[in-house]
């Protein structure tokens, strides 16, 4: 199986300039790989850094020291060194990311927000309306809506939009940050088949779930923030 994503000794601390300038450890010497069709889930108690590793692999986080190779278009791209215009198009291209907030845009609606990912990789507007609406039937959101800016949605209905937007592409690397957080149990099993199906075509997952179920449905593996990637806070 190929490699898809690779993270050598990662590590990163967080400095409080506002706070005298407190120096906030979160994780060191972070290692780990994911293959194509492997979902490795990040585990560990709240504050142990799942979200600011997920949110370094995405290229949100500068990490301090380490490497994030990700195979992007039939080379590796090192996403701590990057240029910001190679992230961008890592990002367009390679890496999915999909949380459990909807960012809303005034105005457009939810069926042209989930479609927008397709239509910037230049799939023609049928094809990706095609495939917006088969997501959003997925994931039961009514068919009265997706003509409708989710600004006025439910929550749960903005977060299952932002789940199809993240699954509308066939991303090689899809990074899930706590995606099924207060889905109810029908539409949670909607988003755990979508997991499978990316996986089933060679997707690599990193995913955050603190729902028990879920992570056991999906993860092949679990990687543990342990207290070696965890060092002391220092002033
Ligand atoms: N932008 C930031 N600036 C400063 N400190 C931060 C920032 N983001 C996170 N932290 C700190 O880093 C540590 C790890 O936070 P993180 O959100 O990665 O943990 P987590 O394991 O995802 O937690 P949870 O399960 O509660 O979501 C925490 O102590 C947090 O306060």
């Amino acid at each position: 199986m190929t490699t898809k994503l690779r993270v050598e000794n990662l590590s990163k601390t967080f400095v409080l300039h506002n706070q005298h300038g407190v120096r906030l450890p979160v994780f060191s010497n972070a290692s780990l790989e994911v293959k194509a069709g492997e979902c490795v889930v990040l585990h560990g108690h709240s504050g142990s850094g799942k979200s600011t590793l997920l949110r370094s692999l995405y290229g949100n986080y500068l990490p301090d020291s380490g490497k994030i190779w990700v195979e992007h278009q039939g080379h590796e791209i090192d996403m701590v060194s990057a240029e910001a215009r190679e992230i961008l198009s890592v990002r367009r291209h390679t890496v999915g990311w999909v949380s459990q907030f909807l960012r809303v845009i005034p105005r457009i609606s939810a069926l042209n927000l989930v479609m927008q990912p397709l239509l910037e990789l230049g799939v023609d507007k049928a094809q990706s309306e095609a495939r917006a609406s088969a997501l959003l039937r997925h994931l039961n959101v009514p068919e009265r809506l997706w003509h409708l800016a989710p600004s006025t949605f439910s929550g749960g209905e903005q977060q299952r939009v932002n789940i199809a937007r993240g699954f509308v592409v066939d991303y090689p690397v899809l990074l899930l940050d706590e995606p099924t957080a207060s889905l109810d149990a029908t539409n949670r099993a909607a988003v755990v088949t979508l997991i499978e199906q990316a996986k089933a075509r060679g997707a690599a997952v990193v995913g955050i779930f603190h729902d028990e179920d879920v992570r056991e449905r999906v993860a092949d593996r679990l990687y543990v923030m342990s207290p070696e990637t965890a060092p002391e806070m220092s002033a």
